[in-house]
């Protein structure tokens, strides 16, 4: 006799069909000023590109970079990487005309810098709404300021009503004004790192992690890429290509990793093991919320396979 009966909703077969947003492991920014670095982003194995206007273009170079986003976001080549377009704030003298030209980009994506409340969310999809943007771009945003920090439940919320999507931590702005100093291990910052990771999930957004700005130190990158694989982050976001391999490997699910969801999904699918809601596999207890843990697991490695 079954000692753990299965909960009645449970379905009799995991859905196994390959998430078609595809993954986030790598997100590298670039200057849309630097036309050599967009032009390389094309042949780079990165997951997205994001395109920046906002902290990596000089004021005097706004204008040019603008065009340029639109002009190769247009021109295409970038393949399956998803495509990002960073903006400046709307506080700024070209948030608003960034929102206006980039509706003339095929993006995935538009992030936007420094949001401080929920009202900065409605203002930028009413924004993009009103440019006449795709219903498929969607509003990512930059959780980088002590305000937005504070409000984060409040902001992830807006997902509901607007085109919210995403949240991506700049944590290089958020050192700035706050004061809290970015060392290895990010202790000081983990409060934060959790509190954007459950307002995300609370709400169905992605979180992305903010940049490892030592280029040269893989073992720090390494670092931070567990970090925020095991606070459950899908990716993190880059400056550099040398960055890119370490991401897409650590954020990726490892043949061990696999081995063992194959397992649990194969266990619950046994006819021996029908009607059942716990099983002994490979030592551990596996439950129905693990089968599906491991269903999302396979679909994330088919996902990186697919590509
Ligand atoms: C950081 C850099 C300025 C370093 O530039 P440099 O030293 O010139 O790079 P390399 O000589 O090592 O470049 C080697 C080749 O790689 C290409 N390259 C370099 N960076 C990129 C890139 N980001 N994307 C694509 N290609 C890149 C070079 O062109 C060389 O190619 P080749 O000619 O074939 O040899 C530079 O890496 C850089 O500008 N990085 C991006 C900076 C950026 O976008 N910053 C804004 C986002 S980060 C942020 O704002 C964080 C957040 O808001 C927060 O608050 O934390
Ligand atoms: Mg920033």
């Amino acid at each position: 006799m079954p000692s753990n009966p299965a909960p009645a909703e449970a379905p009799a077969q995991p859905d196994l069909t390959p998430d078609a947003t595809g993954p986030l492991r790598s997100v590298l920014y670039m200057p849309a000023s630097n036309a050599r670095a967009m032009e390389k982003a094309r042949t780079l194995d990165c997951d997205a590109v994001a395109l920046d206007l906002e902290d990596a273009v000089a004021p005097g170079m706004k204008e040019e970079a603008r065009a340029a986003l639109v002009r190769e976001a247009q021109a295409g080549g970038f393949g399956h990487r998803r495509l990002i377009g960073r903006i400046n704030a709307l506080s700024t003298p070209w948030g608003a005309n960034d929102i206006a030209a980039l509706a003339a980009a095929p993006l995935d994506a538009l992030l936007a810098p420094k949001v401080d409340t929920a009202q900065d969310i409605a203002a930028l999809s009413a924004a993009m709404d009103a440019a006449g943007y795709a219903s498929t771009v969607a509003l990512w945003v930059m959780i980088e300021t002590p305000r937005a920090v504070l409000a984060l439940e409040r902001i992830a919320a807006m997902a509901a009503d607007t085109r919210l999507a995403g949240f991506v931590l700049g944590l290089n702005d958020l050192a700035k004004d706050t004061g809290i100093a970015q060392l290895p291990g990010r202790a000081a910052f983990l409060p934060v790192l959790v509190q954007a990771l459950l307002a995300a999930r609370a709400n169905g957004l992605i979180l992305l992690d903010g940049v490892c700005n030592a280029i040269d130190d893989p073992a720090r990158l390494e670092g931070e890429c567990a970090q925020a694989r095991e606070l459950g982050m899908e990716g993190k976001t880059l400056i550099h290509p040398s960055q890119i391999a370490v991401a897409n490997r650590v954020f990726a699910p490892d043949e061990t990793e696999l081995a063992e969801a194959q397992a649990i999904v194969a266990a619950f699918a046994d006819p021996a093991n029908a009607g059942k809601g716990a099983l002994r596999v490979n030592g551990k207890m596996a439950e129905l919320l693990h089968r599906d843990m491991a269903v999302k697991l396979i679909k994330q490695a088919e996902a990186i396979g697919a590509r």
